[in-house]
């Protein structure tokens, strides 16, 4: 992979979304000014850029394990698929997944690895990896894994703290020793082929199934659509800065408070295209058995929230995260579509009333 500095630019005659700065460092030190902008980001779109995180020197690594193990023969790397039952771990190949109702194909392929398996390894939780993954499994992934988790949760406590919740209760539900669908993901997609429109889904628009998601990307592809607006606008990278973005288990959990943003990824736009464009997620979710609901019985400010809201289902969405996160994952495969319906089963909170 090229050097930071050696990639095409990002073009200037593409929309941009602008998104707040978040600096990592100053939350931890408890600086009120960055705490209440972050607090703003987080009820607003639900995305920030995060820079002073410490994560640069293993994310490197891990876009190695990425390229590594996309350098797989195929048949490698399929033997590892995900499977179409509703696990995410593992390998997915591009076209597994659908990216909207009428079943047009991801171009995507990914490597998810569990957080439970890198935590336990050498002992497989849920399943197995390919050499390149195992290789890199003590050394760069279980550290890269840790200190995400960390991140995350430090971000989601500060939060919690916010909404009103008492100290240590988002931690409780994301423990690190029971079992999650907590996962990272290094993706690939394609340089973008001549003539492929750039508005054309490479992973189709989705709300992230979890509570909180740490991503790095080298190049544009990102895209968010802000409420009350039907544009998809693209997220710049900036290097060192990662792009935060909450899910929909925090969206339920805060009644609504917490936002939980529609966004894709289309082909890089301008030079870019001829690369492949690489991303790496780290995604905190909640505890297998934590249901999915919103907690108005432990802060006056959810309570608030969920007696305002105009559609309360999702507050309450009586599943398990486990159920939630195995119900969207099986229903976007392509294998299992059997019309507009089975896309729809796969939705989460992206149901906005203000989108077109
Ligand atoms: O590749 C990216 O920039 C975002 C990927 C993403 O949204 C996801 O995997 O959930
Ligand atoms: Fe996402």
């Amino acid at each position: 992979m090229p050097g930071l500095l050696s990639y095409p630019p990002f073009p200037d005659n593409v929309p941009t979304h602008p998104l707040l700065v978040v600096d990592y460092a100053l939350l931890k030190a408890g600086n009120e000014e960055e705490l209440d902008k972050f607090w703003t980001a987080a009820t607003t779109l639900g995305f920030w850029y995060m820079k002073n995180h410490g994560a640069d020197e293993l994310v490197n690594e891990m876009f190695d394990m990425g390229e590594e193990t996309m350098s797989l023969p195929f048949e490698e790397k399929i033997k590892f698929e995900q499977g179409d039952d509703g696990m995410s771990f593992g390998y997915k190949a591009a076209g597994a997944n659908a990216v909207d109702d009428t079943g047009a194909l991801d171009t995507v392929e990914f490597i998810n690895i569990s957080q439970d398996d890198a935590l336990a390894w050498p002992k497989p939780v849920h399943r197995t990896y390919p050499a390149t993954v195992n290789a890199r499994m003590e050394a760069t992934i279980r550290p890269f894994i840790q200190l995400s988790a960390e991140v995350n949760c430090t971000l989601m406590e500060i939060l919690g703290k916010k909404l009103g919740f008492k100290a240590g209760r988002l931690t409780e539900l994301h423990r690190l020793d029971e079992t999650s669908g907590s996962e990272t993901r290094c993706i690939r997609n394609p340089p973008r082929p001549g003539g492929i429109s750039e508005e054309k889904a490479a992973l189709g628009a989705h709300t992230d199934f979890g509570s909180m998601t740490f991503l790095h990307n080298r190049l544009g592809g990102l895209q968010v659509m802000p409420p009350g607006s039907d544009k998809w606008l693209y997220i710049k990278p900036i290097p060192g800065h990662a792009v935060c973005n909450l899910g929909d288990a925090m969206h339920i959990f805060s009644g609504g408070i917490l936002k939980s943003n529609l966004h894709r990824v289309v082909p890089a736009p301008g030079a870019q295209a001829v690369l492949p464009r690489w991303s790496l997620a780290m995604f905190t979710r909640p505890s297998d058995s934590v249901v999915l609901r919103a907690l108005p019985e432990e802060s006056p400010m959810v309570a608030e929230a969920v007696a305002n809201a105009p559609d309360k289902s999702i507050f309450n969405s009586g599943q398990t995260s486990k159920e939630w996160f195995a119900r969207r994952i099986k229903n976007q495969r392509t294998k299992n579509q059997k019309g507009p319906e089975t896309w729809h089963q796969s939705r989460g909170t992206e149901h906005r009333p203000d989108a077109a």
